[in-house]
């Protein structure tokens, strides 16, 4: 086997998988760590305070990375269904990065409801435009991998119409808007509570060969 398709399908197939009580745990686990993210990045504790903390949180990643896997894991979520990726940085419930958005596939494409906090803070009070990319990136992609061909990105262009607000119910959604041989297009946007478009995208995604 050669090329990047078979390179993914056979780095999914080489990780082992988790069962669902100890995704339930990670992804608990995670959701703390995104606690304490959104902790450091507001925090007003005294100077010795935060270095005492610090020891804490390293004690704390010992104790993880007392036991450590190579690569990270993938599961079949509800117990079957084919392999997923859990700490992907958009929707990983095992990935304290991602916020986590949940996806989910419509007529034509996909959506998410979702909420940004000051960890994702670019511009003061709004969203950081390399976050607003990723997301787009990857609800564009699962809406082509769901409604036409799977594949990586090859293009992404982004218009950026107003600032993405802090803290406040955001939605993410993308259709397909054509799909030949190995290639799927894409199109999509995030709108504001007003339901006014922050960010439009659109994307071209390429099956790599196999
Ligand atoms: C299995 C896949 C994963 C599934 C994921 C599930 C969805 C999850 C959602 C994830 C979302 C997040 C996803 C991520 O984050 S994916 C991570 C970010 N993306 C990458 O790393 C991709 C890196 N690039 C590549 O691997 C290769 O360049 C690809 C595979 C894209 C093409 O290299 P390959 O050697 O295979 O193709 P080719 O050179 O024979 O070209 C083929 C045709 O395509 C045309 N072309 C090529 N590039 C472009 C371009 N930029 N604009 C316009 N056209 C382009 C080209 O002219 C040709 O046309 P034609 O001559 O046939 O007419």
């Amino acid at each position: 086997m050669t090329g990047v398709g078979s390179a993914i399908e056979r780095a999914r197939r080489g990780r082992r998988a988790l069962d669902e009580e100890h995704l339930a745990a990670l992804a608990a686990l995670a959701d703390r760590v995104r606690e304490l993210t959104e902790a450091v990045v507001l925090t007003d504790v005294e100077i010795d305070e935060l270095a005492a903390v610090g020891e804490q949180v390293e004690a704390l990643t010992g104790r993880l990375a007392a036991v450590r896997r190579d690569a990270p894991p993938v599961a079949r979520y509800g117990g079957h269904g084919p392999l997923r990726h859990v700490t992907n940085p958009v929707t990983g419930l095992g990935n304290p990065l991602a916020p986590p958005l949940t996806i989910e596939f419509t007529e034509t494409g996909a959506r998410a409801g979702f909420t940004l906090n000051h960890v994702y803070e670019g511009p003061p009070t709004f969203v950081h435009g390399g976050i607003t990319a990723m997301i787009l990136d990857q609800v564009l992609g699962m809406a082509a991998a769901s409604k036409a061909v799977p594949g990586v990105t090859a293009s992404l262009e982004l218009r950026y119409r107003r600032p993405t607000p802090i803290g406040v119910p955001l939605t993410v959604e993308a259709e397909v808007t054509g799909s030949s041989g190995r290639r799927s297009h894409a199109a999509g946007r995030i709108l504001d509570p007003e339901g006014l478009v922050t960010v439009e995208a659109k994307a071209l995604f390429i099956a790599p060969q196999r």
